[in-house]
């Protein structure tokens, strides 16, 4: 077996990412670890959706590496050899089939089939309705399994896709904004869920909301123009004069 060559989960090395001369990505570097969860800030056109989309495979850099468990190089893989690596990416709007019950959703997601139909009418293995109890468990919908996902909330939405996105085993999982237009009491539980779900897989989380960053308490990455402009506990991060600058202060 090929040792990997960093004991880091993903390691971008240099990465610049240029849309017509601007440099969205500017020699980026950044390790995330194994089961570590990791907040993104900055400010408007910092870059974070720029990293999730080379992380992701959407955006090709110009310049420099983004290794996966210490021996894949992101930068030369698709997006569907991507995802079937182990990284899972949670979009701001959910995406679930609003027709279908919240436990057919997660179903559907456990399916290699992912045809609504055959995946719902073929036969349920005991091991799948095992895997689709734990999962509704894990994101707090087991009471709402029988309703249609589009009568949730938005919160209980985002929580349902986040068990989709469990379902595939993701060894890494990005999440954009998921407190945006929660109520209190949702981005709390989504705070509680966030952490509970990287005890066993690293996820970084792109998020605006400093209240929700405070109750993540993970370590904290700030960009701005492209690159890491400081990291460490929010604490330290949020006391930086050029963070307090660029970002906090506005
Ligand atoms: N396809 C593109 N073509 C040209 N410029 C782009 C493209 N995608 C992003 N940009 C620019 O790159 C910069 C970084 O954008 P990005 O969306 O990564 O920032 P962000 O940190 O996610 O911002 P926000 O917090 O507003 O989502 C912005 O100035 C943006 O206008």
């Amino acid at each position: 077996m090929t040792e990997p060559v960093t004991p880091t989960l993903l390691y971008l090395d240099n990465v610049t990412v240029s849309f017509d001369g601007f440099r969205a990505l500017n020699a980026l570097s950044l390790a995330i670890d194994h089961a570590e969860m990791r907040a993104i800030i900055g400010p408007n056109g910092a870059g974070k959706t720029t990293m999730m989309d080379v992380i992701t495979g959407k955006t090709r850099p110009n310049e420099g590496s983004a290794l996966f468990e210490g021996m894949h190089d992101l930068t030369s893989l698709d997006e569907a050899a991507i995802a079937e690596l182990g990284i899972g990416r949670k979009f701001q709007t959910p995406t679930v089939f609003d027709m279908h019950t919240v436990e057919d959703n997660v179903l559907l997601a456990l399916k290699d089939d992912r045809r609504p139909f055959s995946a719902l009418f073929s036969r349920r293995t005991a091991s799948e309705r095992e895997r689709v109890d734990a999962l509704l468990e894990r994101v707090r919908l087991t009471a709402h399994r029988r309703r249609k996902a589009g009568e949730l909330s938005h919160g209980q939405k985002q929580w349902l896709e986040i068990g989709m996105l469990l379902a595939q085993e993701p060894k890494l999982l990005l999440v954009d904004e998921p407190a945006a237009g929660m109520t209190d009491q949702e981005t709390a539980d989504t705070a509680d869920l966030l952490r509970d779900i990287a005890k066993t897989r690293a996820v970084v989380v792109v998020e605006h909301d400093m209240t929700f960053v405070r109750d993540l308490d993970v370590k904290v990455t700030c960009l701005h123009e492209g690159s890491v402009l400081a990291e460490g506990p929010l604490d330290v991060v949020s006391a930086n004069e050029r963070v307090i600058e660029v970002y906090l202060g506005r």
